[in-house]
């Protein structure tokens, strides 16, 4: 019960329902007693003696029964069902919460197809607990209570004999429960692996599809498919092995009753009305019995699914705001940023960052130049608290950024990625994402800005064109420019390009890139680029290796040094001059960057 008593808040403050519901289905159950005495009293009363004016009688009775239990059964069903739906409805916002809260720590290896799995079949299993199996399992201990209850004022040591065998089925029936619980932690982990395999490959059906792998990832799927089979078949196995046991004790017990029973009616120690009464009655002890397996397998896949749901409600948040965080106010902030001495290091893996230190005053442009995998854009993750330092320290206008609060910080700061992610909406909302109040005149000024207007102009419903769920449809360039424009309407003091024009031409980018210097005054800039054209107006370019700076000055300066900026400055000029000598007019625009 323990899953249960940690998920209390969310189902606790309505326990009005709960108690409502319990309520209404145990007067159900004590009502359906009345039906075994009505039926003693037809054979003992009014059959064997010939009274058959009370026929009527006992009929307005039985339909009075009838009728107050169907209420009482339909009660149950709505409070329980709102119970259910209320709790339902509060966890799966808490969980989406606690969702958006954890860091990128956590999602580095979280599972999307998993995740998914737990806010909705997970969810739903509780729910379904919470608002019937709970009153189901009591009922049954009511219908045990009151049935025997029953029994044993008709006749004790009939009742006795009757239930000699009910202990074993309690047993089997505990048994079973303690195999049958991790056999569907198996099957809800393998059900989520499953949803896994089927989310990747939909997300990757391009790369799939281009290489021709539908086949292998079939074969994929069938491996995950037939995980998820086998652990349905284990669970299928211990029902098989216990059930038949189960219906054997109950079986015997009736039996039991028939023999000694009849015997005893023969003997006159006992009625006709009786033995049918209590041949009815031992259905109110059998019948909950009989359905316990039914219970057990209930509780135990919705006390697996609470598990699996409280791992990600206790999950911990590695970057959270400290108490009595800074929240910086935009007018406030200017834009100066360093870094003293940043070491850092992804879990279990070689450093990423050695001794980073860095100034970048208000305005100036940073240049990050590097392999794949230098550590380039973990500089930029730590500025915006995606992790935590593991030494050194980061400063905003001279705050520590540890002790500015995250909303405030990542507020101050906007990143164009390598790869956009652009949501199903209007390309509208897409550039103005998480911003209240835009005009559509500010959106199509920073998307001239970004050099995006014109294409966006020439689809068919312009700014309202909605985009996929991965921008499908547009060009790598032109959903790098709509990113772009959506930085710069959040008017950041710190604007960060990760490899952010590298789908576009180089043309393109020079366009660009004038439009930021224009919008980008008096902010800092952090510009990661492979192309030299894309940093040569930096103030500082630093350019890094295995995590460590081995180089920085400014572009000239850099120039003038031998080194990987050079080499790197010589390889991409030795194509420019390639270029030039096929389409001389072209290239002579963008002589520029070069010295
Ligand atoms: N989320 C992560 N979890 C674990 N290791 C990571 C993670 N992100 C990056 N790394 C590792 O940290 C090192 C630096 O990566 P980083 O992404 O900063 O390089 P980069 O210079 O930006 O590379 P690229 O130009 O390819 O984007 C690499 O060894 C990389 O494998």
């Amino acid at each position: 019960m323990n899953v249960f008593k940690q998920l209390k808040e969310f189902y606790w403050p309505k326990r009005k329902l709960f108690f409502i519901s319990i309520l209404c289905l145990a007067f159900a159950t004590g009502l359906g007693l009345v039906y075994p005495n009505l039926l003693r009293y037809l054979i003992d009363e009014v059959i064997v003696k010939e009274k058959y004016d009370k026929v009527p009688v006992l009929a307005i009775i039985v339909v009075l029964v009838v009728t107050l239990k169907g209420m009482l059964q339909f009660l149950h069903g709505l409070t329980g069902g709102r119970l259910g739906n209320w709790m339902a409805y509060n966890l799966r916002n808490a969980l989406y919460d606690k969702l958006q809260q954890l860091s990128f720590q956590y999602y580095d290896k979280a599972k999307t197809g998993d995740l998914m799995s737990r806010l909705t079949a997970d969810l739903d299993a509780i729910r379904m607990f919470l608002g019937f199996g709970f009153a189901q399992i009591l009922n049954v201990v009511l219908m045990l209570v009151f049935g025997s209850a029953m029994m044993f004022s008709i006749n004790w040591k009939l009742t006795l004999l009757t239930l000699i065998f009910m202990p074993f089925l309690v047993i089997t029936a505990s048994k079973f429960e303690t195999k049958i619980h991790p056999a569907f932690r198996i099957i809800r982990q393998s059900m989520s692996d499953l949803t896994t395999a089927v989310q990747e490959n939909i997300t990757g059906v391009r790369t799939v599809k281009s290489f021709a792998r539908e086949e292998h990832e079939v074969k994929r799927f069938m491996v995950h498919s037939a995980d998820y089979k086998s652990s349905n078949l284990l669970s299928a196995g211990i029902w098989a092995k216990y059930f038949p046991v189960m219906e054997l004790f109950a079986n015997l017990s009736v039996v039991i009753l028939l023999g000694i029973g009849g015997y005893m009616v023969i003997q006159d120690s006992m009625s006709i009305g009786e033995l049918v009464a209590f041949f009815s009655l031992i259905w109110y002890i059998i019948g909950p019995l009989w359905g316990i397996g039914f219970h057990i397998n209930n509780y135990t896949q919705s006390k697996a699914s609470g598990e699996r749901v409280l791992e990600i409600i206790n999950q911990y948040v590695h970057v959270k705001d400290k108490e009595h965080a800074i929240s910086l106010a935009p007018s406030q902030v200017k834009g100066f940023v360093t870094f003293e001495d940043v070491n850092f290091a992804y879990p279990d893996k070689k450093p990423a960052l050695i001794d980073l230190s860095l100034d970048a005053p208000p305005g100036s442009v940073i240049g990050i130049l590097g392999g794949t995998g230098a550590g380039k854009s973990t500089i930029i993750q730590l500025l915006y608290r995606a992790y935590n330092l593991k030494s050194g320290r980061i400063t905003l206008d001279g705050y520590n950024i540890n002790d500015i609060s995250l909303e405030s910080l990542r507020r101050q700061i906007a990143v164009v990625f390598q790869e956009t992610f652009l949501f199903s909406a209007s390309i509208r909302n897409n550039i103005a994402y998480g911003i209240r109040d835009i005009s559509m005149e500010q959106v199509i000024q920073v998307a001239k800005l970004a050099r995006a207007h014109d294409f966006i102009m020439e689809l068919p419903l312009g700014y309202d064109t909605i985009v996929g769920e991965r921008g499908l449809g547009l060009s790598g360039g032109q959903k790098q420019r709509i990113a772009i424009a959506r930085a710069l309407l959040k008017d950041p003091r710190i604007l960060i390009l990760d490899d952010a024009t590298s789908a576009v031409d180089m043309e393109t980018e020079h366009e660009i890139q004038a439009g930021f210097r224009e919008v980008m005054k008096g902010r800092t800039t952090f510009i990661i680029a492979h192309r030299i054209s894309s940093l040569r107006h930096a103030d500082e370019i630093i350019v890094l290796d295995q995590g460590k700076v081995i180089q920085r000055g400014t572009h000239n300066e850099l120039l003038r040094q031998p080194g990987p900026y050079l080499k790197t400055y010589q390889i991409q000029y030795a194509d420019m001059q390639t270029e030039a000598e096929k389409a001389p007019d072209k290239v002579e625009k963008e002589k520029g960057w070069v010295l």
